[in-house]
Order: C-alpha cells, then sequence, then structure tokens
C-alpha cells in the first residue's frame, strides 16, 4: 500500500492539473467527502463548525461548509487569516460558499457542534501559533467531535510530528493516498478512523509522483515468503545460527532460535560458550546446539557453507567478543540486534565498515536508544520523522534497518520504506524482540531478501501478538506465527 508523503501528494496535484484534470473538480469532491463523513458520523450535530485555514485544505472546508448548509445542517466559519488573500481554488471556493464567516477568535464552544478541522493539510510548515494551540485545547478538553480534513491539522504529513499542538480527529478524511504522518506517532492517535477517498487522480499519477514509502502489508513482501514444495528438504529450508549468550543469559537466544525454526528455516543452531551448554542443552529440543566459545571455533564453524543466516545480539553480551564476531560474520546473511548493536556504541564506523560494498544482506534492529547509540547525530535531528532517520541510517550502514517501536519503520540502503502500524500494545513485553529477530532470522536463512525479510518480520510478529491477544508472554509469540500459504 503506497503512501504519499505531501511534497509527492503537491506533485501528484500539479501532474493531474497538467494533464487536464480540473484542480477545482478535485477540490468539490474532498469537501463532498467531508461532508458526507459529517452526515454519515453525526446526523444530530446541532451545527458544524467548520475551522477553514489560509490553503486549499481552507478551500475543501468552504465546499463541506456549502455542502451541509445545503442538506439542512447549520453551519458556523471561522476563517484563520485575512479570507480576501485567499487564491487559486481556495478563493473560488470561498465565493462559491455563501456563508458569512468570522474570525477565528470570534469562535465559542456551541453545545452539541461537531468541528471540520479544514485549518491545516499538507502544507503545515511550522508549529501551530499559541492562540490556534488554545482553541484546540478547549475543543478538545470539551470533548467535541472533530472531522479533520487530509490531517489533523498540526499534525505534520511526512514524520507524524505534532507542531505546537494539533486537535484530536474522531474521523479523518484523507484523500487518494494516506500520508505516512496518518500511521507514524503520535501522528496516528490524532487521526482517529481513518478514511481515504478517491477524488479522482489516476493511479499513474500517483504512482509517478511517489514511491518511496508503502504500508508494511503483506503486499510487501508476500512474493518472497519462502513457499514450501514437496521437494522441500530441511536442507534446503536454510540452517539458521544464534548466538547465546553464558550460562546465565541463554533465555533471549533460545526465544530467537525458536522463532527462526517456526518461521521455517530448516534447521537452528543455538552456538553457546562452552560454559554455557548444559544449561542450554536442558532447554532445546528441536533446535540443536554446538559450542562455540571464540572467534577460532567460529571460523571453523562458518566452514559449513549450510549455514545461511545468523542471529546475533539477544543475551549475547556487549563487548570485544561481540565485535569480532561480528567481524567474522559481517559477509553472511545476519541479523544485529541488543547487545550485538550496542557493541558497536563506541566506534559504529568499524561496523559500517564492515558493512560496506556489497550487496545489503544485514538487518539492525535498533530500538530508540539502541539507534541514538549507533547513529547519535541523526538521532538528535529533532525535525528528521522516523522514516527519514531510518533511511539515513540504512544508507549510512549499507544495512536494511527496522527502527523499533509500536510505530516500527522499516528502511532500506535503496530508499525503500515501510511503516508497520499492527502492532498491538501487548507487544511491548520482555522478550518480544528477541523473537523478533529470530523471525527475520529465520526468513533470511531461507533465502529471502533482507528488505523483504525485515518487513515480514515485523508484519508477523504484529499478526501473531493479535493472534495471541493480550497477556500474551514472548513464549507464546512463535506458536502464533500464521501459515504463509494462508497470509493474504
Ligand atoms: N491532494 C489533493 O489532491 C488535493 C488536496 N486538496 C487540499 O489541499 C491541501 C493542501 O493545500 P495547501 O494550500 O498546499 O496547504 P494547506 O492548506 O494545508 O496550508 C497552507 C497554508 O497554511 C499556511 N500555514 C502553514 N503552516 C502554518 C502555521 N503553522 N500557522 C499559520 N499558517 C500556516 C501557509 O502559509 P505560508 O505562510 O507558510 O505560506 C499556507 O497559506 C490538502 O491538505 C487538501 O486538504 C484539494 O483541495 C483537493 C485536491
Ligand atoms: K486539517
Amino acid at each position: 500500500m503506497l503512501l504519499l508523503t505531501p511534497e509527492e501528494m503537491g506533485n501528484a496535484d500539479r501532474l493531474a492539473a497538467e494533464s487536464g484534470i480540473d484542480s477545482y473538480g478535485l477540490m468539490i469532491k474532498a469537501g463532498h467527502a467531508v461532508s458526507a463523513a459529517f452526515l454519515r458520523l453525526f446526523p444530530g450535530a446541532s451545527r458544524a463548525t467548520v475551522f477553514c485555514g489560509p490553503g486549499n485544505n481552507g478551500g475543501d472546508g468552504y465546499v463541506a461548509a456549502e455542502a451541509l448548509k445545503a442538506a439542512g445542517v447549520p453551519v458556523a466559519i471561522f476563517h484563520l487569516g485575512d479570507p480576501e488573500k485567499l487564491a487559486g481554488d481556495a478563493r473560488r471556493a470561498r465565493i462559491d460558499c455563501a456563508i458569512e464567516s468570522r474570525p477565528i477568535p470570534d469562535y465559542r464552544l456551541y453545545p452539541g457542534e461537531v468541528v471540520i478541522d479544514a485549518l491545516f493539510g499538507a502544507g503545515l510548515q511550522r508549529p501551530l501559533s499559541d492562540n490556534l494551540c488554545e482553541i484546540i485545547e478547549a475543543v478538545t478538553d470539551a470533548a467535541v467531535p472533530v472531522i479533520a480534513v487530509d490531517l489533523p491539522s498540526g499534525v505534520g504529513g511526512l514524520t507524524g510530528q505534532v507542531l505546537g499542538g494539533a486537535f484530536r480527529a474522531a474521523h479523518t478524511v484523507t484523500f487518494m493516498r494516506a500520508k505516512p504522518g496518518h500511521y507514524l506517532l503520535p501522528g496516528r492517535a490524532h487521526c482517529g478512523s481513518l478514511e481515504v477517498f478517491d477524488i479522482g487522480i489516476p493511479q499513474r499519477i500517483l504512482a509517478e509522483a511517489g514511491g518511496a514509502h508503502h504500508l508494511n502489508t503483506p503486499a510487501l513482501f508476500k512474493a518472497s515468503l519462502p513457499a514450501l514444495s514437496a521437494s522441500s528438504h530441511k536442507f534446503r529450508r536454510g540452517h539458521l545460527g544464534v548466538f547465546s549468550g553464558g550460562p546465565s543469559a541463554t533465555g533471549a537466544a533460545r526465544l530467537s532460535a525458536m522463532a527462526g525454526l517456526r518461521a521455517g528455516a530448516g534447521l537452528v543452531t543455538l552456538a553457546v560458550p562452552s560454559n554455557a551448554a548444559l544449561v542450554a542443552a536442558t532447554h532445546l529440543t528441536a533446535v540443536m546446539m554446538k559450542p562455540v566459545s571464540d572467534v577460532a571455533a567460529l571460523e571453523d564453524w562458518l566452514a559449513d557453507k549450510r549455514l545461511s543466516a545468523f542471529v546475533l545480539g539477544p543475551g549475547f553480551g556487549v563487548g570485544e567478543k561481540a565485535r569480532t564476531f561480528v567481524e567474522a560474520l559481517a559477509a553472511r546473511p545476519l541479523v544485529l540486534d541488543a547487545d550485538g548493536i550496542t557493541s558497536f556504541a563506541e566506534a559504529p564506523e568499524q561496523l559500517f565498515g564492515l558493512l560496506a560494498g556489497t550487496e545489503p544482506h544485514c538487518v539492525l534492529t535498533p530500538h530508540e536508544g539502541e539507534f541514538a547509540r549507533l547513529f547519535p547525530d541523526i538521532s538528535k535531528h529533532d525535525t528528521f520523522g522516523k522514516p527519514e532517520k531510518a533511511s539515513r541510517a540504512a544508507r549510512r550502514a549499507n544495512a536494511v534497518v527496522l527502527y523499533k517501536g509500536a510505530d516500527t519503520v522499516i528502511a532500506a540502503p535503496d530508499g525503500r520504506i515501510a511503516i508497520n502500524a499492527d502492532a498491538p500494545p501487548w507487544l511491548a513485553t520482555a522478550g518480544s524482540g528477541d523473537v523478533l529477530a529470530g523471525i527475520i532470522g529465520g526468513l533470511l536463512a531461507q533465502g529471502m531478501p533482507a528488505f523483504e525479510a525485515a518487513a515480514a518480520g515485523a508484519w508477523l510478529h504484529g499478526d501473531a501478538a493479535n493472534r495471541a491477544g493480550e497477556g500474551l508472554t514472548a513464549e507464546d509469540l512463535p506458536g502464533h506465527l500464521p501459515r504463509f500459504s494462508a497470509i493474504s
């Protein structure tokens, strides 16, 4: 599912106009979609209170106001800025709207009203003024239902960040394609239910205008998911190696290993330091075990070319051993998670050097804190949204970066970005990240390319959590992974 950034949507508008499509016709359809949503969702409203901004978002608001009046709804319009300065389609929409408007400071709460927020959409440039924030706060505190046009005003369509303040909509009507800010946090929490309305811009124009950002749905990775065939053999289904920590820290790696097996790897081996072998062995059945205490033992083991992917990080321990192991593994498909990432906090360039110059085959899975350790300068950039941060990090590391959180973003060095928005809050539980690393490792082991494996891993992880339901523990997740053939 393609997402369009506000800039790309602007390009689509321009291309549509150049191809002869009437831009005012698009605005009419947009405004009518908003009035239809109002009538459908709030048929008993005492008044439609329409806040109209100084650009085309405001234009949509004037069209909606006029349509609601024609439907018999009492309407009050409050404008921001000098309406005489409106230009283009927005000016025309105001002229065609026979309702007197008042300046926004005149607004007072009105019992039973429903607000249409048409202040800013794609054109939001800077934080809202204090005066506007006060009005938004009054509306929010009074629990007045809000329908947002395109985006709740104050939410950045590219980043999902709130600039100063933002409406909390019950419903958002956007046009043609959702924007990243509808799915990234905190924007997602401000949108309420999201309606994507087709105002008639042709698909070929949308495809020409955008392309980098996608919502993470199976359409993005389904074609690359491993398929079982009659000739499948456990060796053909790949061999995943998962590195364990010492005797008191084998649990995290065991979670990864089990998840890798459930994700379809034909064989999974837990590589353990010798002093942890007994502890690990008492907990393993289908997962095999191999003592690998130092880099010499690792290099011996790596001579087995059937080993097709690795997970290093969960419970491994931070330090020199992790760095030397990654040095030995860097040319192979690898998920680097947790301690594996933190081990490079003092020398991120060493890691980037190891991964440079090849087809990207490594997946880094940092949460916010780990991301800041590897990419401190990128992480500090307040104006970058999560996709831009992940994308810059992916280019720098020449690796797929899966930036974890309630709005996980997956970015490839070639610019592809997937936003994962289906994970339930109960997925934030101890060991959940270890399972995610294992799923991705299991998919890499079966030959899936790194970006698709990471996107599929994040989606499968969320899907398993939804199936397992509230109260799950990380151990429950692998057992709830869906059959790949059942994913649509
Ligand atoms: N995408 C489509 O196919 C269609 C979209 N429509 C609607 O159009 C808007 C985008 O319209 P645009 O005019 O580009 O932008 P906005 O209306 O969102 O906002 C621009 C104006 O707002 C001013 N602005 C920006 N930020 C602030 C702020 N924090 N405080 C005050 N004013 C602000 C900005 O002023 P500048 O000084 O920065 O120039 C502009 O005046 C899209 O969202 C849809 O709703 C079409 O109607 C249908 C087709
Ligand atoms: K808006």
